[in-house]
Parts: structure tokens; C-alpha cells; sequence
């Protein structure tokens, strides 16, 4: 206890107060004067980070953009986040647009949720940081709000997460964003009031083809799927050798048989948008050029028929020793129509600059009549894969019927059926017309056996036609001389076995 005496007055306590803060005063202009400033601000962090209780946690921060660009790791977070949402989150962001397919779910601001990784326990908060209001440096551009997520985890497992979790959440958010984007299929807009030119127009793509739904050799489909697959991870392949990164791909057979369906299975499978290219409708190579430039990486370029969209004119003939015939030269062979329109322009274009300025690329060309096409189109290197889309056989029967029946187990008439399709041509088109015209399995199926019988006669017909000399018109005669080798080419793979069919998939 102190006494009266003891404690010192309140004027001395002030004057002893008053002397310290004035020598106070004095130390801090002697530090401002003499340490200079980056010293000092050296000097105070050192002072802190002794003075500071040391956290076993390391948080990271990701911020929405990298200066002018947007941060793919904040992207790749807030799409991956959504499918973590706990019992625990109380807001979340909803939104939906017109184009998109599903409602998108995010995350709203000051969320915290946890996830787990190989054992690694990992918070994430999202962090919305307010505008400020006063932004006198720049009074017409006020600052927008700040968006970022931080990531705390122990500090040991630091490297794993730089390593492996983020990696892997980049990884996972393509997988999502793939499946949640709504594929589009771009045709020309063939309108000249444009003065722009014409110009790709798009729309949703929402063919169902999928490879579960189509009907064709097993042994092919597999390998095209493996195909498409090993493309698209092959991007440092493609860099090591020095090759653009596209792939080609020829679909031949005749009308009804798939290609057309395959061309969407394959966008499907991807998730690339198809660009579907109407030679008819351009006149120029310099249009085709400027069309060709503007079509997005990750994406199927289409030209269906290529054997008759358009009457390209053939690469140079004999007669002009091997050299390309000039503009004029071509615009008066073909009467000035769509003479600047090479089949070599477009060859030589596909090959060189618009495979170089993209990733990503697939270009198809589908045909009924390979035997009709120009040879530069076959020449090895060009096409990496001819993919034969044949007549409809009985496995691809049954895939059908499970398809559009629901009948996955046997039939009584599935017997007559497979043995009338070792006699019959009929497309898989065909095929799904008949199953289509009743929900009554047995009427269905006895129609499809009608279909068959009367296909069958009909090819009867034809043969003995070809054996005769004296029936039948020349045209007849031609038209069955043609398809033989086709029925034959059928008849030969139903035999084979899925091995030997590789042999038929030329791969350059
Ligand atoms: N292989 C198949 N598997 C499943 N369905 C098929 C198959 N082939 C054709 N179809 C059905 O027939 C319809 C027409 O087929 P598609 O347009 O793909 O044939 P295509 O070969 O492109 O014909 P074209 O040569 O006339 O362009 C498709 O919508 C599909 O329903
Ligand atoms: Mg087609």
C-alpha cells in the first residue's frame, strides 16, 4: 500500500510524461534524418517477424486476374469449388443464360468450405473486397471490387499442393467446363447484303449421335475413339516432331450409312464445336482463306461430299507441265464462275498456314464415292485415317434394336433376320426407319424382314443382270457393276475378324 506520501503528485507524473514524449519526439526525427527510408522499412519488418507468434499454416492467394489477363488457376478454383459445396456453405451464387445447359453454382462472398486431399486437409475462402470509393488517382475508372480465393493448408505440405492439387483442380475444371459447355455448329451465313462478307453463324448443337449410338464395326470404333483420344493428349508430341497439331480424317460410304452421325459423335466425344463448310457457297480461295482463319482451335471442320459440293478444278492437268494454271486462265475455263476456287488452294491451305495458326484441329471430309475423289486428296500424309462406314450388319442390327426397341437380349426373329443381312444391302438408315415405324416389336422386326427379303431380291436381280448380256438397260448394267465391289468389300469384312480390320483404317 502506498502512502500519501509515497505517490508521486499528478504534476510530476505529467512533466516526467511530458520529457518522455518530447525525447521520443526527438529519437524519431534523429531516425528519420539519418536512416534512410527503404533501411528503415527494412528494419521493421525484420522487427516484426521476430515479434510475430509463427503460424504452422501457408495460405495462398488467387487472385481473379494476372494484370490485363484472366488467372486460370481462379477460373479452374471457382469451378471446382461448386462440386465441394458442403451442408455447411449458407450462400451460394446461382445464374443461368440463355445458351447455357445447367444452372451455374458458385460460391459466394467470405464462403469458406474445406476439402480434402490424399490426406492433406485444404481450406478455401472466397474474398470480395469493396470498391473504393474514393479512387482520386483515377476519378472516370473507380475501382471495381477485388475478387480472390485463399488457400490455407500446413506448410509441409506445400509442395504437394503446388505439385499436385493444383494441377489437378485445373485438371478436374476442364473435365467440368467440358461438360457443361453447349457445343455449337457454325455454318455460313450466305446473306450479301452482309458487306462484311460472309461470315460463320452459329447455332446449338444438339445431335444426340453419341459412339454408344452408332451403329458400325466394333474393331473401327474402337479404334477411331483411341484415335480421337491420343490426339488430343498429344500436344507435346506434336511440338517434339514439328508437326501442326491436327488430324484428318476421310469418311467414305455410301448415303444412310453414318457419316454424318459420326462427324457429331466425334464433336460429342470432344467436345469440340463442328464448323460445317459449304464449298458451294464460296467463290474465292481469299474467302476460303479468311473463313478457314476465323475458325476457332478445338473444333471439327466439316466439308461433307466432297466429291460433289463443288466442281473444284483438278490440280494442274499434264498439259500444263505440272504448273498451276493462272487466275485468268481458270476463270475462263470454267466461264468466271467460281474459278478462284482450288481444290489446291484448299489443299495447300488446310495443310500449311490454318493448321499452324491453331490447336487442336480436325478436319473431315466425307464422301460417297472415294473411287470419284481427286488423288490429292489421298495421297498419303494428307487424310490420317479413311474410315469406311459400310452397310448395316447384324451386330449392327442388334445395337439398333437395343437402341430403338429396348430389346438388349434375343429375338425369335433375329435369326432370320441375320441371315437375310448376309444376303441384303440395307444402311443402318434404313434399318432404323423400319424399327422407328412401330413401338411393337414383333411389327417393327417383321417389317425390317420384309425390308430385307425384298433387298435381297433385288440384289438377286442385279446379279443376274450383270451375268446376262441381253437384259437389262446399260445404265442398270453400270449402276450394279458398280456396287459389286462394294457388296463383295461387305461380304469379305463380315467374315473378318476385329483384328484384320485395322488393315482396312489406313493410318498415315
Ligand atoms: N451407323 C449408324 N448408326 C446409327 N444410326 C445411323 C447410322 N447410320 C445412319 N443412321 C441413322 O440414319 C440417319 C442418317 O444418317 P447420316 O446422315 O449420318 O448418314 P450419312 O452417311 O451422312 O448419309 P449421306 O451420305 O446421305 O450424308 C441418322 O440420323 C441416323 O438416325
Ligand atoms: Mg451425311
Amino acid at each position: 500500500m502506498f502512502t500519501t506520501k509515497e505517490m508521486p503528485s499528478p504534476s510530476s507524473l505529467f512533466s516526467a510524461y511530458a520529457s518522455m514524449a518530447a525525447s521520443m519526439m526527438l529519437f524519431r526525427s534523429m531516425v528519420n534524418e539519418l536512416v534512410p527510408y527503404p533501411v528503415r522499412g527494412y528494419l521493421l519488418s525484420t522487427l516484426r517477424y521476430f515479434f510475430k507468434a509463427h503460424s504452422p499454416a501457408l495460405t495462398l492467394v488467387i487472385d481473379e486476374a494476372n494484370g490485363m489477363t484472366r488467372n486460370q488457376v481462379y477460373d479452374a478454383a471457382s469451378v471446382y469449388l461448386c462440386t465441394k459445396i458442403s451442408p455447411k456453405t449458407e450462400r451460394l451464387k446461382i445464374s443461368k443464360s440463355p445458351k447455357e445447359k445447367n444452372l451455374k453454382i458458385r460460391l459466394e462472398k467470405g464462403e469458406k468450405l474445406v476439402d480434402f486431399y490424399e490426406g492433406v486437409e485444404l481450406q478455401w475462402t472466397f474474398v470480395c473486397s469493396e470498391p473504393e470509393k474514393n479512387n482520386p488517382g483515377d476519378p472516370y475508372f473507380p475501382r471495381s471490387e477485388k475478387k480472390f480465393f485463399e488457400l490455407t493448408f500446413h506448410k509441409s505440405h506445400k509442395q504437394k499442393v503446388l505439385d499436385s492439387y493444383v494441377p489437378f483442380i485445373l485438371e478436374k475444371a476442364k473435365l467440368i467446363s467440358d461438360e457443361e459447355r453447349v457445343l455449337k455448329m457454325y455454318t455460313l451465313n450466305n446473306s450479301f447484303h452482309n458487306c462484311g462478307g460472309m461470315k460463320w453463324e452459329s447455332i446449338n448443337l444438339e445431335h444426340p449421335a453419341t459412339f454408344e449410338t452408332l451403329a458400325m464395326d466394333p474393331g473401327l470404333k474402337s479404334s477411331v475413339i483411341e484415335d480421337l483420344n491420343r490426339f488430343v493428349k498429344r500436344k507435346e508430341f506434336y511440338k517434339r516432331v514439328g508437326r501442326a497439331w491436327k488430324r484428318g480424317y476421310l469418311l467414305y460410304g455410301p448415303p444412310g450409312t453414318g457419316k454424318s452421325s459420326l462427324v457429331a459423335a466425334m464433336a460429342n466425344h470432344l467436345k469440340f464445336d463442328i464448323y460445317d463448310l459449304q464449298l458451294a457457297n464460296i467463290v474465292r480461295d481469299s474467302d476460303l482463306r479468311k473463313l478457314l482463319l476465323a475458325t476457332a482451335n478445338r473444333s471439327i471442320l466439316v466439308i461433307e461430299d466432297i466429291d460433289c459440293s463443288v466442281d473444284l478444278p483438278d490440280r494442274p492437268q499434264s498439259h500444263s507441265g505440272g504448273r498451276k494454271q493462272p487466275v485468268h486462265q481458270q476463270q475462263q475455263d470454267s466461264g468466271g464462275t467460281r474459278a478462284s476456287l482450288t481444290l489446291s488452294g484448299l489443299l495447300n491451305f488446310i495443310d500449311g498456314l490454318w493448321s499452324t495458326c491453331g490447336d487442336e484441329r480436325i478436319i473431315i471430309f466425307t464422301t460417297n464415292h472415294k473411287d470419284r475423289l481427286d488423288p490429292a486428296l489421298l495421297r498419303p500424309g494428307r487424310m490420317d485415317m479413311h474410315i469406311h462406314m459400310s452397310y448395316c450388319t447384324y451386330h449392327g442390327f442388334k445395337l439398333l434394336a437395343s437402341n430403338y426397341l429396348g430389346i438388349h437380349g434375343s429375338h425369335m426373329l433375329f435369326g432370320e433376320i441375320e441371315a437375310l443381312m448376309e444376303e441384303a444391302e440395307v444402311t443402318p438408315a434404313q434399318v432404323a426407319e423400319e424399327l422407328m415405324k412401330s413401338e411393337n416389336t414383333d411389327v417393327a422386326l417383321e417389317g425390317l424382314v420384309k425390308l430385307l427379303k425384298r433387298k435381297k431380291l433385288e440384289g438377286d436381280q442385279g446379279d443376274e443382270m450383270i451375268g446376262s448380256e441381253d437384259r437389262g438397260t446399260k445404265k442398270q448394267k453400270t449402276e450394279k457393276k458398280k456396287k459389286q465391289p462394294v457388296r463383295n468389300a461387305r461380304r469379305k469384312m463380315k467374315n473378318l475378324s476385329n483384328a484384320d480390320i485395322g488393315v482396312l483404317v489406313d493410318c498415315a
